[in-house]
């Protein structure tokens, strides 16, 4: 980002709005980041419809700076929201929902990607809600969209967000129960959509962190808002973040060959052709050198001394019937 641009960043003031005890912990982690040179954040936040994705983005700011509606919100487009905070920069990217009717949404996924154009995503926020029973294709057919469009590595990237977090689970289910089979039914259905195999390590790696954007979200003894497990939501989110945003993984450029070019995943796949047509004159001209070998083949002198034998003993032995036939002739 240029430091035109920066200048026009605002404030992040909504910092101010989170309890003392979080806003402690977001400044610290802050500097964490710009102690490791890290000064500005780009998150990608995106999911099915109405899964609370504004919301998320609201709550992490401190702010109301995105619109929220009860029902899939249409024709929406992508929104960059920056804020500024002691030298450090986060940058957070709301996109519409991906399903439409049952299917993805091709003309939303194309919007979000040309609208990425030349940013970096430093982390993807991949939202959907806690309290679901049941995962099904279309998170399967998200995440290959995803994948398809930014590449396997965006998921070296990724923090899975569940809102909805303070949803009491039916039958007297143990909360944290029901939080480990729905975040591995999640983690199992997004594999194949990433193009991991089912043992994959970066797989397991994705963390799954739980958020509540409900006004009603419980507080702490020091106001601070807490999952029913008594975790601080939004410190701990932030801390995934960063750990992300740190760890080893390159981040995400979306360039143009990015947005217009083949499916990242299938790049490789542009060479094939390439390769058969290099193998094919490879084979011919391995052909032509046996031929050639084979025609200037200096036979060793004892196939040769046999070869006359065996020549000269054919036609004595012709040249014997050729008698032996006059012989008789003569005889009669
Ligand atoms: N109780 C509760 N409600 C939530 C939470 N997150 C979102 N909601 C509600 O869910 C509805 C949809 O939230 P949005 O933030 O607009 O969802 P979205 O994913 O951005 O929706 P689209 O933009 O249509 O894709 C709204 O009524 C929110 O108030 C949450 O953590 N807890």
């Amino acid at each position: 980002m240029s430091s035109q641009q920066q200048q026009q960043v605002r404030e992040w003031s909504g910092i101010n709005t989170f309890a003392p005890a979080t806003q402690t912990k977001l400044l610290e982690l802050l500097g964490k980041l710009k102690q490791e040179d890290v000064n500005s954040l780009t998150i990608l936040v995106m999911g099915k419809g109405g899964v609370g994705k504004s919301s998320t983005v609201n709550s992490i700011i401190g702010e109301r700076v995105v619109a929220i509606s009860p029902f899939q919100s249409e024709g929406q487009r992508p929104v960059m929201v920056s804020r500024a905070r002691a030298g450090f920069t986060l940058n957070i990217i709301d996109t519409p929902g991906l399903i439409e009717g049952g299917y993805i949404n091709d003309t939303a996924l194309d919007i979000i990607k040309r609208f990425l154009l030349d940013k970096t995503i430093d982390v993807l926020l991949y939202v959907d809600r806690l309290d679901a029973y049941r995962v099904d294709s279309l998170d399967k057919v998200v995440a290959k969209a995803i994948t398809d469009s930014f590449g396997k590595g965006i998921w070296n990237k990724a923090i899975i967000a569940l809102t909805h977090a303070q949803f009491s689970p039916p039958d007297a289910l143990a909360y944290d129960e029901f939080f480990s089979k729905r975040s591995e039914a999640l983690l199992q259905i997004i594999k194949p959509g990433a193009y991991l195999k089912k043992d994959a390590a970066q797989a397991s790696a994705i963390p799954v962190v739980l958020i509540e954007n409900s006004g009603r979200c419980n507080k702490n003894e020091t106001d601070e808002k807490v999952l029913p497990s008594g975790i601080a939501w939004i410190p701990h989110l932030v801390q995934t973040i960063t750990e992300i945003a740190l760890n080893k993984s390159e981040s995400i450029f979306v360039d143009k060959n990015l947005i217009e070019g083949p499916n990242p995943n299938q790049r490789g796949k542009l060479w094939i052709p390439v390769i058969f047509a290099l193998q094919f004159l490879f084979i011919m001209n391995i052909e032509a050198l046996i031929k050639n070998d084979v025609a200037n083949e200096k036979k060793p002198s004892w196939e040769t001394r046999d070869v006359g034998v065996q020549k000269e003993t054919r036609e004595g032995g012709q040249k014997n019937t050729r008698k032996e036939k006059r012989g008789a002739g003569v005889r009669k």
